[in-house]
């Protein structure tokens, strides 16, 4: 079957690292299955999936999914209201959680984030973009060696 992989980006919190999700999408796909491909999808807008069954279909479709999810990969730089809900759900169902913050953003990353990194199944990793895809080959191939990733990782 494979691992199924919950990615987690901003949709109505803003589309401005569309192309970073994209590119960890695409790496992600090598170590398992992508539930939420769609979130990395250059065409979908801020306003988020144009589905005529509405908001509660995809609340409900995207709990269904991370119930199924053996691990949560979230992109947390540009803040979203929905990634934060995702990560929480995420936590109260005991998911292995990896959080992606790139440094170079200028921004702060929520303390309820930062905050939640306990040094086995969630992590926090402050990354280059340049880096990511290193990141995510030793997170998935030595979860439990992922805190201080980026110290080691170089190109
Ligand atoms: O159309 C959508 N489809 C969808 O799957 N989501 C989920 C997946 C994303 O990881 C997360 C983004 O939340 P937000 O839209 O609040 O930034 O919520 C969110 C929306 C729009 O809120």
């Amino acid at each position: 079957m494979g691992l199924k992989i919950y990615f987690c980006g901003s949709i109505r919190g803003g589309r401005q690292d569309v192309e970073i999700y994209h590119r960890i999408i695409s790496c992600l796909k090598t170590f398992g299955q992508v539930l939420t491909e769609h979130v990395g999808g250059v065409h979908l807008l801020e306003q988020g999936e144009e589905l005529k069954t509405g908001d509660k279909y995809i609340h409900d479709r995207d709990l269904d999914w991370l119930h199924e999810a053996d691990v949560i990969v979230a992109e947390v730089t540009q803040p979203s209201l929905g990634v934060g809900y995702e990560i929480g759900r995420g936590v109260a169902l005991n998911k292995r959680i990896l959080c992606l913050f790139r440094s170079a953003s200028n921004r702060v990353l929520s303390a309820m984030i930062r905050g939640a990194e306990n040094g086995s199944d969630f992590h926090v990793e402050d990354y280059a973009e340049e880096t990511v895809e290193r990141i995510l080959q030793q997170y998935f191939q030595i979860p439990s060696n992922c805190k201080h990733l980026s110290d080691t990782v170089t190109n």
